[in-house]
């Protein structure tokens, strides 16, 4: 065997540094200084003890607040961000400051020690969960400690804890607070006037953390008003529709919103079928909202895409054509059902896979969505909250990133995992999956995908991705 020899040494760093993501880029001048300043703050930051990404989520959020690379990657344009669902887009903060402080909320503690909320004219029936209810304000006022009493509010609607690893010992504990804050805050935001707001607010917190573009999951839930009157779907993708229209005149560097229509999966087969002929319908509708189809809920416990395939394959026996969005292989039991549905996802032609966390485990499947570029929509927080990840740097996304796969990075559920907009998710991808391997090139390039693999008809896209390379620039010129 022959002894190594530096050249050949130098000639392979290189051809590897070529695959990782963005590592083609020719970075300009100003690119490789502000990427010299980022190295050597990362640098810092991967040397510190604890190491944000290596810990849970909930007790490294206070140490991204305070990071060099996170104030930077805020002021960074971060293109678009394509895997969000509705009932957690605004803050949880904005959820308690301002929601359960409008007139006519009530809220009621179930035996579960969940809560549930209601906005109502008269005072609201006993239900099978709820007997007692209350107005929260005459409750709120009794408190003694109001910032007490809203920080108690603050974790029924999320998961934020300050003892993760004592309260979510394993996934299912995790899933059963998850879904149980997800049916607290539908009381609120199901209120009609509220789902226009947070909408709204949505738009505002994304905008603020330099995102122009939103696809946003949406089950089209019924939406009532005070006196009970009930809205049905259409209302809910008109008002959706009329918030994003005045969103972009108000901010014309917004490039807009539209919604991928989401089903549980803990439907029947007949409920989905039904439920793929009416997306059908209301794509046709509202081609400008309505992007394609998904299926969401956990995967280990839900039924698998193959289940639903005989609605799946409906679009196309009608010869119409609905792009799915599916959340596939957001499981690490290998071998199961669950996991087959990051090769069904595939099967169906889906656009985009929702984590794609098994995919590592899936070589050939791999090998197909990298062919077909099918970006895997990562969303590191919400895997680590959610317990299939304890330290980010063991990641798979680690992996598809160090390889060049399409992917893109998105929050999944801001307000349950306590963030807004993007920047703690392109932080954790940065620092935690990319290592010092990650640099101003791969930022470039998840920013640049998130545009490139999002539902944007193409001159849009294109006009979208100069408007963002507008941005990038002054950015970098900014900071170089
Ligand atoms: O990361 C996720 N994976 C799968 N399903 C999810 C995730 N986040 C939210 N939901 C699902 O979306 C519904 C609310 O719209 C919730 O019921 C939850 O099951």
């Amino acid at each position: 065997m022959g002894m190594p020899n530096p050249s050949q040494r130098d000639l392979l760093m290189r051809l590897e540094v070529s695959k990782q993501m963005g590592g083609d880029a020719a970075l300009t001048p100003a690119e490789l200084r502000l990427d010299g300043k980022l190295q050597r703050l990362k640098e810092r930051e991967m040397a510190a003890e604890p190491f944000p990404p290596a810990v849970h989520f909930f007790k490294a959020r206070s140490l991204i607040r305070a990071s060099q690379v996170f104030k930077l990657l805020q002021e960074m344009p971060k293109g678009g961000a394509l895997h969000i669902h509705s009932t957690s887009l605004a803050s949880a903060e904005w959820l308690v400051k301002n929601v359960t402080y409008r007139p006519h909320c009530y809220i009621c503690f179930t035996w579960d020690n969940s809560v549930r909320f209601i906005f109502s004219q008269r005072w609201p029936y006993p239900r099978w969960d709820c007997f007692y209810w209350q107005l929260l304000s005459t409750l709120r006022a009794k408190a003694s400690d109001l910032n007490a009493f809203d920080e108690s509010l603050m974790r029924h609607l999320t998961l934020v804890t300050d003892d993760p690893d004592a309260e979510y010992p394993d996934q299912n504990a995790a899933w059963s607070k998850f879904e149980s804050a997800f049916i607290a805050s539908a009381g609120l935001v199901s209120h009609a006037p509220v789902l226009r707001d947070s909408f709204l607010q949505g738009l505002h917190e994304l905008h603020q953390d330099n995102v122009m573009y939103l696809e946003l999951r949406n089950g089209l839930s019924k939406t009532y008003e005070l006196d009970g009157t009930v809205h049905d779907k259409m209302w809910t993708l008109k008002t959706f529709q009329d918030v994003t229209k005045q969103f972009v005149a108000d901010h014309p560097d917004f490039l807009g919103a539209r919604l991928i229509i989401a089903v549980h999966r803990s439907s029947s087969a007949s409920e989905v079928k039904a439920a793929v002929k009416e997306a059908v319908a209301l794509q046709k509708d509202f081609p400008d909202v309505v992007a394609g189809f998904d299926l969401v809920g956990r995967e280990d416990t839900g039924s698998p895409l193959w289940y639903f395939r005989d609605a799946l394959e409906l679009p196309a026996q009608l010869g119409v054509n609905l792009p799915y969005f599916f959340h596939a292989g957001e499981t690490d039991r290998e071998g199961t059902e669950a996991d087959q549905n990051i090769m069904d996802a595939l099967l169906f032609n889906t656009s985009r896979i929702g984590h794609g966390y098994a995919l590592a485990r899936h070589p050939l499947a791999k090998e197909m969505s990298r062919q077909r570029k099918v970006a895997v929509e990562v969303c590191p927080i919400s895997n680590q909250v959610l317990k299939l990840v304890s330290d980010l740097r063991n990641h798979p996304g680690a992996v598809l990133m160090s390889e060049g796969h399409p992917m893109v990075i998105s929050s999944d559920d801001p307000s349950m995992f306590g963030t807004s907009g993007l920047s703690y998710d392109f932080y954790q991808a940065f620092v935690g999956l990319g290592g010092m391997k990650a640099n101003v090139g791969t930022l470039k390039e998840l920013a640049r995908n998130s545009l490139r693999y999002s539902s944007l008809p193409a001159p849009l896209k294109d006009a979208g991705l100069a408007a963002w390379q507008r941005k990038w620039d002054a950015f970098v010129s900014a900071h170089s």
